[in-house]
């Protein structure tokens, strides 16, 4: 299980992180949420090791960890057969089918829209078979119909293949409904973390997020909105 153990981070004279703390749950989706600025993709950056904690330490981090970052940038240009296949020989049929990546394979990249391009990342992240993958904001320029795509096809994969995800996300909702843990780093910038049932607290996101946010029953899902 990776293990943040007490770690402090700074940029400057800027505390990130001061004694954080938390595990994440093998084989689950937990999301992180937090606001803007505060720090999550700097988690990342000490997850993924490009950073070193000034102290404390970060344990149990697993060999095969892929990242899907928030701007995902070709080298060269390439078809979609040729992204999935650089670390392997074979495309998984499964990924294919789920992402709706079967009819794009021939195509270049850099000639699909913004939400098919992503779906293609997330295929490449996948073919790499990670034991931890890393999101950030994967759904935030997508539309409602590419983010339905994008979390089931994730979700689906997960439950099915058991890797363990840490997801960045802004929307609340989405965040809560398609992880079974919650990281929020609150307006003081502690970690604080929990199943969703836990942290499912209109007073805790509203001082996080430092608007009153309500939490309404719909159709069976709990949605997290705010206050008109
Ligand atoms: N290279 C850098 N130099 C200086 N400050 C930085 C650098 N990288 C990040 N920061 C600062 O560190 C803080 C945390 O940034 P980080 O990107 O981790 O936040 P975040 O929670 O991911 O934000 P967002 O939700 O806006 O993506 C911010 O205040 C940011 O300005």
């Amino acid at each position: 299980m990776l293990t943040l153990d007490h770690i402090s981070y700074a940029i400057g004279n800027k505390t990130i992180f001061n004694d954080a703390s938390a595990e994440l749950i093998d084989h689950e989706i937990t999301c992180l949420i937090g606001p803007n600025g505060i720090g999550k993709s700097t988690l990342f950056n000490l997850i993924t090791q490009s950073i070193q904690p000034e102290s404390g330490q970060i344990i149990g981090i697993p060999d095969k960890i892929a990242l899907l970052a928030q701007k995902n940038e070709l080298f060269e240009p390439l078809a979609v057969r040729a992204l999935l296949t650089i670390q392997r020989d074979t495309l998984d049929e499964e990924v294919l089918n789920l992402l709706q990546l079967k009819q794009l394979l021939d195509r270049p990249i850099e000639k699909l829209s913004g939400g098919q391009r992503q779906l293609v990342w997330l295929g490449y992240v996948l073919h790499q078979e990670p034991d931890l993958l890393l999101l950030d904001e994967p759904t935030t320029y997508l539309d409602l119909y590419y983010q339905q795509i994008f979390l089931k096809a994730l979700t689906t994969l997960q439950a099915q293949r058991g890797f363990t995800v840490l997801m960045i996300l802004h929307d609340l909702t989405q965040a809560f409904s398609n992880s079974q843990n919650i990281w929020l780093i609150d307006a003081n910038k502690q970690l604080i973390t929990g199943s969703v049932t836990e942290l499912m607290d209109e007073t805790l996101l509203s001082e996080t997020f430092k608007l009153p946010l309500s939490i309404v029953e719909h159709a069976g899902q709990r949605l997290i909105i705010p206050e008109l």
